[in-house]
């Protein structure tokens, strides 16, 4: 791996004593890593169930070291999320509670914003705003794999989010878009998009969308920076300028995990690839002062219609019969307390439930990844290796039971997608851009 000259003397210059070591860990593998969703399984119980072996993470519950496979049965059914270790410790650090109001500014594609969304318990009120469209689409596709109920996905950008909220939320992660120097030995090809004047132009859009996020902080609540790069001038000079800008902010140091080091400025933080495992991060955390909250009018909602209501007494084991928001024919469940969000791009609002077609009600696949075994009436239960599961994750019919009615397909006990009997097979309900081939 060739890296660039000015970026080693930069490190050299940071780094001192410590360069060498810096520097051999470039000969070492990648670090890699799951975080087990506690949505749906218990990390103790995961790790029993996980085919691979795993290591603790010093700074995260649920987090292991260990190469989880994406094509695995487990990882469809949103048992865990592959993520860097290092990436891991942002969740902790900003520590949301349940029924708070959480804003994740820069969530693509996810890793951070699921970990934030299973510290609220699928309560309070969760925004996953993602600027590049594209990116907000899988953004969606990691919410719904891990079952998350409050959420709201949106692609803006962030000053439209000011304009919309203003200082609304409890806690605000800016996970900063960067020139992403602790990534380079595990995407080697981010290496060529280095030159001297990145860091710059970084630390400058960086100050942009932090000064954005400030607003979006209710006072008395929460901010946490990140990066995953190397570089002062993204991260403890960031941190620094935007102290010196915003008088309403002050820092608030974070608590010194093992394998977490202070940053150049007391009570940041970073993860370095030659102390700990992980690939480099850094984080800042700021309060803000008073008690300023902006109030929005909250989402109206309808009742059920007959279609679900119907489809729900015949396909859940307990059904609640709460109001659910339409849209045209789909039906969702909004999160706690959720404000109107007209105007803004949003891609989900909550739960997506499933749509009304004329009598019928057909559920979405979300909503059967939020549910956990005994939910649904009808379940076919598989093992991970079960060769109908694999045919099933193909998008082919399996076999079946003479009943007619939707069901959820459970891999080691955990759904993970519809099916629907009918005259004697499963007729499969995965939507096709999940299916395996
Ligand atoms: C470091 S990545 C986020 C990773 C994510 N938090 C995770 O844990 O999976 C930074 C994200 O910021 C987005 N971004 C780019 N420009 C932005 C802007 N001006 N404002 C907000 N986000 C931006 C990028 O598209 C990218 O998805």
């Amino acid at each position: 791996m060739k890296l660039p000259d000015a970026f080693l003397a930069n490190m050299k210059e940071l780094l001192g004593d410590e360069y060498g070591a810096f520097l051999a860990s470039y000969a070492e593998k990648p670090e890699r890593g799951l975080r087990v969703n506690t949505l749906k399984i218990a990390p103790e119980d995961y790790r029993e169930l996980s085919p691979w072996p795993l290591t603790p993470v010093p700074w995260e519950a649920a987090g292991y070291v260990g190469a989880a496979e994406g094509r695995h049965p487990h990882h469809l059914a949103g048992l865990f999320y592959i993520q860097e270790p290092s990436a891991m410790a942002a969740a902790g650090t900003l520590d949301p509670k349940p029924h708070e109001r959480v804003l994740d500014l820069s969530a693509a594609p996810g890793g951070k914003a699921t970990a934030l969304a299973a510290r609220m318990e699928n309560t309070g009120f969760f925004v996953a705003n993602e600027i590049v469209p594209a990116r907000a689409r899988t953004l969606l596709s990691n919410v719904e794999r891990m079952g998350i109920r409050n959420a709201v996905v949106v692609s803006e950008d962030p000053r439209r989010l000011l304009d919309h909220f203003g200082p609304y939320f409890d806690r605000v992660l800016v996970d900063a878009p960067c020139s992403g120097e602790g990534m380079f030995r595990r995407e080697p090809e981010g290496i060529a998009l280095w030159n001297g004047k990145t860091n710059e132009a970084c630390a400058q859009r960086q100050s942009r969308i932090l000064d954005t996020a400030a607003g979006l902080v209710r006072g008395g609540g929460r901010l946490l920076y990140s990066t995953c790069t190397f570089s002062p001038l993204e991260n403890e000079e960031a941190a620094a300028g935007f102290l010196a800008r915003h008088s309403d902010f002050v820092l608030e140091p974070i608590a010194p995990l093992p394998g977490f080091s202070e940053g150049l400025l007391p009570g940041t933080v970073r993860i370095w690839p030659h102390k700990a495992p992980g690939e480099g991060h850094f984080m800042a955390r700021f309060r803000k002062k008073g008690e300023e909250a902006s109030r929005l009018p909250e989402l109206a909602l309808d009742a059920a219609p007959k279609p679900l209501r119907e489809f729900a007494e015949g396909f859940f084991t307990a059904s609640e019969e709460g109001p659910v928001l339409p849209l045209k024919e789909s039906c969702f469940v909004p999160p706690e307390g959720c404000p109107r969000l007209s105007g803004l791009r949003v891609l989900r609002c909550g739960l997506a439930l499933g749509e009304v077609r004329g009598k019928h009600f057909v559920p979405h696949h979300a909503m059967a990844m939020a549910l956990l075994k005994g939910d649904a009436r009808r379940e076919l239960a598989l093992a991970a290796d079960d060769p109908r599961l694999l045919a099933y994750l193909r998008g082919e019919t399996v076999p079946g039971a003479p009943d007619r009615g939707w069901g959820v397909v459970l891999v080691d006990g955990y759904p993970v997608g519809l099916m629907r009997e009918s005259e004697g097979i499963y007729k499969n309900g995965l939507p096709k851009g999940l299916r395996l081939y």
